[in-house]
């Protein structure tokens, strides 16, 4: 494991809940100098823009120090003062003009490597392993891909202008002032220590109280989230009271640490200005003996002066925006934080050129629970419709979660085909159109085929409700959908993407009803010609399959077809029996 578990830089009873890991500043840098692979070049066109453009800009110093040197020596005529004041509106504007084109390069290049660190997050975040997911907390990981991105994202127009700037005047001026004469540079850089020692009591202490605000951040939105989600178990129970002061609890901790952040910010203001006072006094004396003892001119020292001003105020302005930095920097090595979880190939189950699955000797315990599956060794040729059914809590929905890879066994071996699809008891609708979330997983099929799925799958129907058909927007915000409804699109969808392996793992229908009937049947027009996996909720479902599997406490304890089961009088029997009495 690359990074770091934990919220870094936080004390105990900040931490709250371990999380993802957080990339060390060298694993931050490391991976943002690999996502700049592409946009070198541009970099490099962009910082010697930045290095021209700043040094026209100082023209402007130099030139006030030579026309107050011409005054005092009496030889300033109008045509030398007109001359000189063009020359410095001239690469005032140039200086200007250059300046802005280098922060819209560097903005660019700033996005483009932003943009793609958060197409590798998602990516990677959608193939950690199901288990990865639920032991770190999903409300982390989407603060990281949703917050954290924001954070960085919104850090750009404050950053990059001050960043560009700050760079490029440090090298030039502290170079204008050295070739003036040399103890001006020397008065400055004899302050220098002061700066530097602020930032790195700034960094030493800011980035933790960062990251502090950010873990406590992802704490409160996992806690919200986690009682949005199990909303119908926290009425149950009885318990809204508890998980609202819950919730209190982690808001006044992210309260805390930004009331820190903000203290710590203050306190570095008092150090910026101590500093701005010392270098301006050093170089004013310097200037005086040096006036004195006849090594530079009045000019000389008014534009020594003039640039200690001008490198002040980026330098000031860079430390005041290390708050935003430091916030961005922080969510930064948060979102690389995730990119650096290794997948190990023994995340991915094995695939095979055949359509068929395999389990062998196979067992799931979800965390440090029990076993949930135990010692599993199942062999589906391709092409057979298996259900798998039994009592609730028997370990079905974990069964279908392996062989589809979602949850990783932590032992025993799974061989499944490449293109699998499932089902789960949770449809979700994502926001866009009927036709987005149909070719969501075939986004090379034409109208018409989205048709045909729909209606092999009993899901036309719903477009006549729908005002623009295909083009209606569902999902947050849209038209709304019934829960049966979404489960035929979903249907729909599994259709068009033609997996050799489809797993369903439907949300229950009433037996009997117009719409366990309707999903049957569109059930059946998915899994036609294809190997399956149905946890068949509905026994209805389980007899028309090739094979039935039954299972108890995580074991299969019954395989045949559904007339060898019934004449065999078991468990399987047993089940039909009631369910027939139930219809
Ligand atoms: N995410 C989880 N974390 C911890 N335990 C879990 C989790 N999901 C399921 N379990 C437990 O694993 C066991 C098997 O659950 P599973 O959902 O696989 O059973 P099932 O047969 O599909 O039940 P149902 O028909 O009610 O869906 C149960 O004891 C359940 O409490």
């Amino acid at each position: 494991m690359n990074g770091t578990y934990g919220p870094a830089g936080t004390t105990a009873s900040d931490a709250g809940p371990p999380g993802l890991p957080v990339a060390s500043g060298r694993e931050t840098l490391r991976e943002v100098w690999r996502l700049s692979r592409g946009y070198r070049l541009r970099l490099a066109a962009t910082g010697v823009l930045g290095i021209v453009s700043t040094g026209v800009d100082l023209i402007v110093s130099v030139a006030i120090g030579y026309l107050v040197d011409r005054v005092q020596d009496g030889t300033a005529d109008l045509a030398t003062v007109l001359t000189v004041t063009a020359a410095m509106v001239l690469s005032a504007v140039l200086g200007a003009a250059g300046t802005a084109l280098t922060i819209v390069l560097a903005t660019r290049v700033y996005h483009s490597i932003l943009a793609a660190l958060r197409e590798e997050l998602v990516g990677h975040a959608m193939a950690l392993p199901q288990h990865h997911v639920e032991r770190f907390g999903t409300g982390d990981l989407i603060s990281r891909s949703s917050d954290d991105v924001t954070a960085v994202a919104d850090a750009a127009p404050a950053v990059i202008p001050v960043l560009t700037v700050t760079a490029f005047t440090i090298v030039v001026s502290l170079g204008g002032l050295a070739a003036l004469e040399w103890p001006y540079a020397a008065a400055f850089a004899v302050v220098l220590p002061v700066y530097v020692l602020a930032v790195r009591w700034y960094l030493r202490i800011g980035l933790g109280v960062y990251r502090a605000e950010r873990t406590a951040m992802s704490a409160r939105a996992q806690q919200i989230l986690e009682s949005q989600r199990g909303y119908a178990t926290v009425l149950g129970f009885g318990i809204a009271e508890q998980r609202h002061r819950a919730v209190m609890t982690n808001s006044w901790r992210v309260a805390r640490q930004s009331l820190r952040a903000r203290t710590v910010l203050s306190m570095l203001n008092a150090r910026l200005n101590v500093g701005e006072c010392l270098s301006l006094a050093a170089v004013l004396v310097v200037g005086f003996v040096l006036i004195d003892h006849n090594a530079s001119t009045v000019g000389g020292a008014t534009t020594a002066m003039l640039l200690v001003l001008r490198l002040l105020g980026p330098v000031n302005q860079l430390l005041l925006v290390i708050d935003t930095l430091q916030s961005a920097l922080a969510s930064l090595s948060r979102m690389i934080g995730v990119v650096t979880i290794p997948i190990s190939p023994a995340d991915v189950p094995a695939q095979t050129a055949n359509t068929g699955v395999r389990l062998d000797e196979v067992t799931f315990r979800y965390s440090d629970g029990p076993r949930v599956l135990d010692d599993i060794t199942l062999d589906i040729p391709p092409g057979q419709r298996v259900a798998v059914v039994g009592v609730s809590g028997a370990g079905k929905t974990t069964l279908a979660g392996v062989v589809a890879g979602t949850h990783l066994p932590q032992a025993g071996k799974v061989t499944r085909p490449g293109r699998t699809a499932m089902i789960t008891q949770e449809v979700h609708v994502f926001a866009g159109t009927v036709r987005d979330n149909l070719t969501l997983a075939a986004p090379g099929a034409a109208d018409h085929d989205l048709h045909a799925a729909l209606e092999a799958t009993g899901a036309a129907p719903i477009l006549d409700v729908l005002r623009d058909g295909l083009d209606t927007p569902i999902g947050v915000g849209g038209h709304p959908l019934t829960d049966a409804q979404a489960q035929q699109l979903a249907l729909a969808h599994l259709l068009l993407t033609d997996a050799d392996l489809v797993i369903l793992d439907e949300a229950t229908a009433e037996a009997g009803s117009a719409h366990a009937a309707q999903l049957d049947r569109a059930a059946d027009a998915v899994l036609a010609g294809r190997t399956a996996v149905v946890v068949a909720h509905r026994l209805s479902q389980a007899a028309t399959c090739d094979r039935i599997m039954v299972m108890e406490h995580g074991r299969i304890i019954e395989t045949g077809t559904h007339g060898e089961l019934v004449d065999a009088g078991g468990v399987y029997a047993g089940l039909w029996t009631a369910w027939e009495a139930g219809r």
